[in-house]
């Protein structure tokens, strides 16, 4: 049986590897075998920083550099991630999910279902209340809307549940979760999004 892949996106410093590092204890938590790999522009950054987490062997750890542009290794050409995931599932056979972190891109940024079954992106309500009025590719195509760093929004002037209702709307309906990845709220929802996507078979 084959890893699950899924992938989470999002414009720089929304929060993507806080929500990784907050996820992984939760997942872990209920069973899910994982790793990671992380796409920077030209540094192994965000790898480094999980591997010292402490919250995960840092072997399960792998790092993709993505050069000067951060989605043409998860759209355009995804050789470079399929293989650092293959060489993960020949090191871990039992893996259940291996997530894929984008590099921070810009709003129009998509993965490639060639790489992944099933992707997140990730906003924060420091990025101001109109990113879901833009309807970004990003924020429309992904299977879930992640809104983070809800802890910020009095301090950004920003109405959250509007914000959500507007990012609902934009996509039709379609899954918008809102988290704190510092504190950990709605953490376990994303949890429960991804195992019911993607791993619902091993974990029922
Ligand atoms: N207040 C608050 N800060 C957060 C939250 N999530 C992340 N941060 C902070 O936001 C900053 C960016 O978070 P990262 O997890 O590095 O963001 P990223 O999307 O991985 O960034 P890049 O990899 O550079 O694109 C860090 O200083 C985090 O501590 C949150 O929910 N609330």
């Amino acid at each position: 049986m084959t890893a699950a892949r899924i992938g989470i996106g999002g414009p720089v410093g929304a929060g993507k590897t806080a929500l990784i590092e907050a996820l992984i204890p939760v997942l872990r938590a209920r069973g899910v075998d994982l790793a990671v790999v992380t796409n920077d522009l030209v540094t192994a950054e965000d790898a480094e920083r999980l591997r010292r987490s402490g919250l995960i062997e840092p072997a399960r750890v792998r790092a993709v550099e993505a050069g000067a542009c951060p989605h043409t290794v998860i759209r355009e050409d995804p050789t470079l991630n399929i293989v650092a995931g293959d060489a993960l599932e020949r090191d871990y056979p039992a893996l259940d999910l291996l997530i894929y972190e984008s590099g921070g891109d810009n709003l129009a940024s998509t993965f490639s279902l060639d790489l992944v079954d099933w992707w997140i992106f990730v906003i924060d309500v420091a990025g101001g209340d109109d990113i879901p009025r833009k309807r970004g590719p990003g924020v429309l195509r992904c299977d879930l809307l992640v809104v983070n760093k809800t802890d910020l929004a009095p301090y950004v002037g920003v109405d959250l549940d509007r914000m959500l209702d507007e990012a609902r709307a934009v996509r039709a309906g379609r899954p918008v979760i809102a988290t704190d990845a510092r504190r950990g709220a709605g953490i376990g929802a994303v949890a429960d999004a991804i195992i019911a996507a993607v791993l619902f078979d091993r974990h029922d």
